[in-house]
């Protein structure tokens, strides 16, 4: 197995004392879980190994021989500013470590200090450059329009420019060792976001999926900690935790925002700390995996409601990806339709059948409260009863029936209110191509379902385009 390294980058220490080093070394490893970790003991060598580009941080001790610390910062802090470096002085050296500050130092720590306030301080520097270098990330992004593995985004469905942003952002945040929040309405597809995110993270191993909801606190703490045993009555059998079965994967914590207030506590102090106790054991554990949450609630208005820590609310949305409910994405529902028909077709060992041409139309003017999960039950529902070759409409106005929705009693997609009766009417030909291109626009460039939308053969629709295509030429 190969060894997940965290953080992502190098954490050089640098000084003189060898025994120290390795000490340091082995505290950091230990008590902070940073493990990618390298050790210089010769001052004249780190301009050098820094041009290598791995390290991300410092950590200088000021007494050395040959190039001083207060020196190497010099020629840190103008070659490679974006490295911050944490100085380590003697007790006798505060002075030159409060002039180092001002030369643009990170941090500073004595160096007999406890080690815990020193891992801290690594691991609140640690933090800050993960943040600055995803938020770049996430900017180069924005303006590049690129995925770098978009088959990894192949089971989510969509032709949304929001979606297809979102995708975007999970990218750029994916190596991140933070933890990710995840909203949307149910249905949405906030579990099928959390394993995109799982298979794009270097925390590749195991994805163990918790809903949170309902469990009381002494439940969360054994499900999540484990047990020894005897640690209560009836723990016959020591229990691992399901943060030990997660190792170096993920841990999904879905429906967040049901969990109970001491529960909340709990889980802040393991997203800060790294490390929990298993029920009935002193000695601590640490968590490498990644946490994701999800929830469908509003965890903004519950957090000032006073039903959601403050303090764990921003700690889970340094990283947060809002899914949109599907009425904002219409152009998603055909396309959703067919994939949905396409596969039920298969599961079902039934002909792919053929949709009439209202019922796109009919979806399009349905709000789905359930998102897309009600339209894939909707569309099983219908294949189930599916008998002859075109598809009957009945069983999804069954279904928005029970939802209380009454369907406008004409539907069609050319409404009222088109034309400006104070305007001249337009020749047909251009309302014709108008209805071609918006009919392709709501597909998602998808010519079959566009031809679907407004009632006319594929061929017919592509002919129409080339006309298009000809007649913009010449103009
Ligand atoms: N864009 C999509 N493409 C294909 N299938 C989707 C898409 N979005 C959701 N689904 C499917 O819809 C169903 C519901 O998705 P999922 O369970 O991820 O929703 P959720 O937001 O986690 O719901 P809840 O809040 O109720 O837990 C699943 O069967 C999922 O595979």
């Amino acid at each position: 197995m190969i060894e997940n390294l965290y953080p992502s980058f190098g954490v050089l220490l640098v000084d003189d004392e060898e025994a120290w080093l390795r000490s340091l070394s082995m505290t950091l490893g230990l008590s902070g879980g940073i493990s990618n970790v390298m050790r210089c003991s010769d001052s004249r060598q780190v301009m050098g190994i820094l041009e290598r580009g791995e390290i991300g941080l410092v950590l200088l001790d000021l007494n050395m021989p040959n190039l001083s610390g207060e020196e190497l910062l010099s020629h840190i802090v103008e070659q490679f500013p974006e490295i911050p470096v944490i100085i380590i002085s003697g007790l006798n050296q505060v002075e030159t470590a409060v002039e180092c500050m001002k030369r643009g130092g990170f941090d500073f720590f004595v160096k007999t200090v406890e080690e815990e306030r020193l891992v801290q301080g690594v691991q609140r520097a640690i933090r800050m450059i993960e943040l600055q270098r995803e938020n770049r990330e996430i900017q180069s992004r924005f303006l590049s329009d690129r995925l770098d593995h978009p088959e990894v985004f192949a089971d989510i469905v969509t032709v949304d420019p929001a979606m297809r942003s979102i995708f975007r952002y999970i990218e750029a945040v994916s190596k991140s060792s933070q933890p990710v929040l995840i909203t949307g309405e149910s249905g949405v597809g906030k579990e099928l976001v959390a394993r995109t995110i799982h298979r794009l993270s270097r925390h590749r191993e195991k994805l163990v999926s918790i809903n949170v909801a309902g469990l009381d606190d002494n439940v969360f703490s054994d499900t999540l900690f484990g047990h020894t045993r005897g640690a209560f009555t009836g723990a016959d059998l020591p229990r691992r935790g399901m943060i030990e079965l997660a190792a170096d994967g993920t841990l999904f914590l879905d429906e967040i925002g049901d969990l109970s207030i001491p529960s909340q506590v709990k889980l802040l102090r393991l997203l800060q700390e790294g490390e929990y106790f298993p029920l009935g054991s002193d000695l601590p554990k640490r968590m490498n995996a990644r946490v994701v949450v999800a929830t469908h609630r509003d965890l903004a208005g519950k957090q000032a409601g006073g039903q959601f820590r403050r303090d764990l609310y921003y700690r889970l949305c340094a990283h947060h990806v809002h899914i949109p409910p599907l009425r904002e994405r219409p152009a998603d529902i055909p396309v959703l339709l067919e994939h949905f028909l396409e596969q039920a077709a298969n599961e079902l060992g039934k002909k792919k059948p053929t949709v009439p041409k209202e019922l796109p139309v009919l979806l399009a003017n349905y709000p789905f409260p359930g998102n897309v999960r009600e339209l894939r039950s909707m569309v099983y529902d219908a294949m189930t009863l599916h008998e002859s070759r075109m598809l009957s409409m009945d069983s999804f106005k069954r279904a928005m029936d029970k939802q209380g929705f009454r369907p406008p009693e004409r539907v069609s997609p050319a409404g009222a209110g088109v034309f400006v009766p104070s305007e001249p009417l337009p020749p047909l030909h251009e309302i014709i191509d108008l209805l071609v291109l918006e009919a392709l626009q709501r597909a998602g460039g998808n010519q079959s379902i566009a031809a679907r939308l407004i009632g006319v053969s594929q061929p017919a629709l592509s002919k129409r385009l080339k006309k298009l295509g000809t007649r913009e030429d010449a103009e």
